[in-house]
């Protein structure tokens, strides 16, 4: 049986995000230092200072690698990140993808800022401290750890703009890649509605993509229009994958009919079954630097 029941030090790594934020005389909230008292030893790793909607892909790099550089150390027993929520969904998968250790890797942030009156940044904290502690987490990949909730990374979507149980998982199967810098990698998200044309999807063509995310309508539908710019990008061996407006539910390819997901995939698109557009966006980016 595995021994699980030494406490060396757990790294806290610190990106901004609203658990680190304050409000100014306007309600405005802006980053600034996270602090917490926490019952474990804990060693902070200041990273950013940012709201994580600002993040690019060079700064989700950087999250990768300074996890990596905290599991070098074996007296690290395992990794806490705090987050700002918008994008959380996109930089805990990122570091998923590439984590290959049995050491929880657990990410939380907040609602409200560490101002308000009843924060709940510390409980979160709190929460994600344990989950890392907690040898029932080893080799379960990246965690988040939020309102009272311990979800997968894979599969994570924000769903809800104020509520503090703010995610929402729909776990699939953890594969890891080889660790790959995905800054510099130019994959773009179309949204589609009914009437849409192929003006984004060329533009994006134009632009030099290395690949699409369709974010298409129910079950992973769209109209000819776009089949025809789908078939143009994936002629050229711009890879096209196909997830759906929808929040929950399986996607795959069973109408036709001209804009069909099965019209999709004879253009050469293919479907994301579980993971909505941020993750799907980012899975692709990491397939492309690693070149699988
Ligand atoms: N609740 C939050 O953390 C939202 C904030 N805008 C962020 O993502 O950094």
């Amino acid at each position: 049986m595995e021994r699980y029941d030494r406490l060396s030090y757990i790294a806290l790594l610190t990106t901004g995000g609203t658990i680190a934020s304050s409000r100014d005389e306007n309600g405005v909230s802006r980053p600034g230092a996270a602090r917490f008292d926490l019952a474990a030893e804990v060693k902070v790793v200041d990273l950013m200072s940012k709201d994580s909607s600002s993040f690019d892909f060079a700064d989700m790099d950087r999250i990768v690698d300074a996890v990596a550089e905290a599991l070098e150390d074996t007296e690290c027993d395992g990794v806490v990140v705090l987050h700002g929520t918008d994008t959380m969904e996109e930089s805990s998968l990122l570091v998923d993808l590439f984590h290959d250790d049995p050491r929880p890797v657990v990410f939380t942030g907040a609602q409200r800022t560490s101002d308000h009156s009843d924060p709940d940044g510390p409980a979160n904290v709190d929460a994600a401290v344990r989950a890392v502690t907690d040898s029932a987490n080893r080799g379960r990949g990246v965690l988040v750890v939020f309102g009272g909730r311990t979800l997968p990374a894979r599969g994570l979507w924000k769903c809800h703009t104020s509520e503090l149980d703010a995610f929402a998982s729909s776990a699939e199967p953890r594969t890891v890649l080889p660790r790959s810098a995905i800054a510099g990698v130019r994959v773009d998200i179309v949204a589609l509605y009914p009437g849409v044309d192929a003006v984004a999807i060329d533009a994006y063509r134009a632009a030099g993509t290395q690949g699409i995310v369709l974010q298409a309508l129910g079950s992973g539908n769209t109209n000819a229009d776009v089949v025809a710019a789908v078939k143009a990008c994936t002629a050229e061996g711009v890879p096209v994958v196909v997830t759906t407006r929808v929040p929950v539910g399986e996607i795959e390819p069973s109408y036709g009919g001209g804009g069909g997901g099965a019209d999709l995939v004879d253009a050469g698109a293919v479907f994301s079954p579980v993971l909505r557009a941020g993750q799907a966006r980012v899975l692709l980016a990491a397939q492309i630097a690693t070149r699988v």
